[in-house]
């Protein structure tokens, strides 16, 4: 693959694009886990056999939930920023739905920087099935997704998803340890071409491959 356009060494800076920062000190702990407990109440509502009395009095304790959060709203788009150890910055999008750090509806991903690229680990529980007991074919798609864009975004090049194929090899159990790893596999102008796998007990279920059009800073 040929390259004639050297990767930028920083990432962009997200409010260049007009978009809100916060840091991790801005997010309260208690913020975290009330994440997790609704990420739970989403499956247990899923699977709940309780009756109707249990179900009507749940409801409306949620309904009052709802409420009380909804008083205070982040601007949608918010990036969270956090300090790299050479002094620069990693951003990721809090709610993005399949790693974001706020997001209850994320598996979540929990990404790390390789030597070559980027890796994840995560379980789906049962929300997020397709076939019975397994994985719902667009949650991998959107996993391998987003594990490809930030191999892009890790190796300097933010993005965004132009191409993106999947191959499905193997089902992709639920309630298991996968493991994502990503790369960048070439570039050519403003497209980076990566690749990505998703493993279960070594062997791939899925794999995919992207072309990314890197974003142009505005101005
Ligand atoms: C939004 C601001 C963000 C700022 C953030 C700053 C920091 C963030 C840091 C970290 C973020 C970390 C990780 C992100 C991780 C994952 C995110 C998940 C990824 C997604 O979930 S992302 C959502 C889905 N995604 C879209 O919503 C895209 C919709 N789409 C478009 O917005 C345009 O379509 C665009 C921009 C793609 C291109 O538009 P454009 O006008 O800029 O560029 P243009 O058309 O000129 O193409 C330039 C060259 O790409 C080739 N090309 C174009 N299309 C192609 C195709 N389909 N296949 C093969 N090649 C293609 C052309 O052939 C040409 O190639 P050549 O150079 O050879 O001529």
């Amino acid at each position: 693959m040929s390259v004639d356009a050297a990767p930028v060494s920083e990432l962009p800076d997200p409010r260049d694009f007009g978009l809100p920062v916060v840091t991790e000190d801005d997010l309260p702990d208690e913020l975290g886990t009330l994440v997790a407990r609704v990420h739970d109440l989403v499956d247990a509502v899923a699977h709940t056999e309780a009756g109707s009395a249990e179900l009507a009095q749940a409801s409306a304790t949620v309904h009052e939930l709802t409420e009380r959060l909804n008083v205070k709203r982040r601007d949608i788009g918010a990036m969270l920023e956090r300090p790299r150890s050479d002094g620069g910055a990693d951003y990721e999008t809090l709610t993005n739905v399949v790693s974001g750090r706020s997001n209850p509806a994320a598996p979540p991903l929990v990404l790390e920087h390789t030597d070559d690229g980027v890796r994840a680990r995560v379980t789906l529980n049962g929300t997020y099935q397709g076939p019975p007991g397994l994985a719902h074919g667009g949650w991998v798609a959107a996993m391998l997704d987003q594990v490809l864009g930030s191999a892009s975004a890790a190796a300097g090049m933010v993005g965004l998803t132009a191409n993106l194929d999947v191959n499905y090899r193997n089902p992709t159990p639920l309630n298991a340890p996968l493991e994502l790893t990503a790369r960048v596999t070439g570039t050519e102008r403003r497209k980076v071409f990566v690749s990505a796998e998703i493993r279960h007990n070594g062997e791939v279920t899925a794999e995919g491959t992207a072309v990314m059009v890197r974003l142009d800073v505005p101005g």
